[in-house]
């Protein structure tokens, strides 16, 4: 195996969480299962509403530290002629992934991300994700989706498994381009502003 899927101590595959990882636990505060979670940033490429061309995922909470989400295929969003482009699927496995963590009240951001492609997903399909969170050790989150079409209980057409590392707001206000830090600074309206930074971009 080479050393990008193995851990420097003893070969563990580096997204199998080491055996000292503890449950993840949901935020008391976390919305309840079945409530959407809305866009965390407006301009977020996965859940934005005013990205025209992003992916308009919409994410629900789950039961425990997992969620739901949808994600329509459209023209913008093409590889082959008709066929999603992987890159984006693998955006859409990230997008919901990352907002696990805003029901652990945790600020984090992917740190390594495996997919799965397992059908094509035709322009016009409706991604069907769930993502949950496995394990947490220290910094690290780890977590799993898939995505299914034709349905809920369709079948699987893109899976992954990713690990999250729990971050600063200085990850972004440090990082970030000052533009658009400043302007999501300034935005009256608090929840957005918590939002824009607790979950990452
Ligand atoms: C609504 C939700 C929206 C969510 C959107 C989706 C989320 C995203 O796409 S976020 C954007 C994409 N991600 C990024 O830009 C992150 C860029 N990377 C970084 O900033 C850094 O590398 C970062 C923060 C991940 C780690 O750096 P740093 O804070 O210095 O931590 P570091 O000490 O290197 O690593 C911490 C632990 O994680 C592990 N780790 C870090 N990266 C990896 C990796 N790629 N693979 C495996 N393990 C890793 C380290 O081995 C270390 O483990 P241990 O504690 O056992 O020694």
């Amino acid at each position: 195996m080479s050393s990008a899927t193995t851990s420097a101590s003893g070969g563990r595959p580096v997204l199998a969480p080491p055996p000292d990882a503890t449950e993840p636990v949901r935020h008391p505060d976390a919305p309840a299962p079945g409530t959407p979670l809305g866009p965390h940033y407006d301009q977020c490429f996965g859940c934005g509403d005013d990205q025209p061309y992003g992916l308009h995922l919409a994410v629900r909470a789950g039961e425990g530290v997992g969620v739901t989400a949808e994600f329509t295929v459209r023209p913008a969003h093409q590889g082959a002629p008709g066929l999603a482009h992987g890159g984006v699927l693998a955006s859409a496995l990230d997008e919901t992934l990352g907002s696990l963590n805003w029901l652990r009240r945790v600020i984090a951001v992917t740190g390594r991300l495996e997919s799965d492609f397992l059908r094509p997903v035709p322009v016009g399909a409706t991604l069907h994700l769930s993502a949950r969170c496995t394990a947490v050790a220290g910094r690290k989150m780890y977590a799993s989706a898939e995505g299914r079409i034709g349905g809920p209980q369709g079948p699987v057409a893109v899976r992954a498994q990713a690990l999250f590392v729990e971050v600063g707001v200085s990850h972004f206000t440090s990082n970030g381009r000052p533009e658009e830090i400043r302007a999501a600074m300034s935005d009256p309206d608090q929840v957005k502003v918590v939002r824009a930074f607790e979950v990452g971009p």
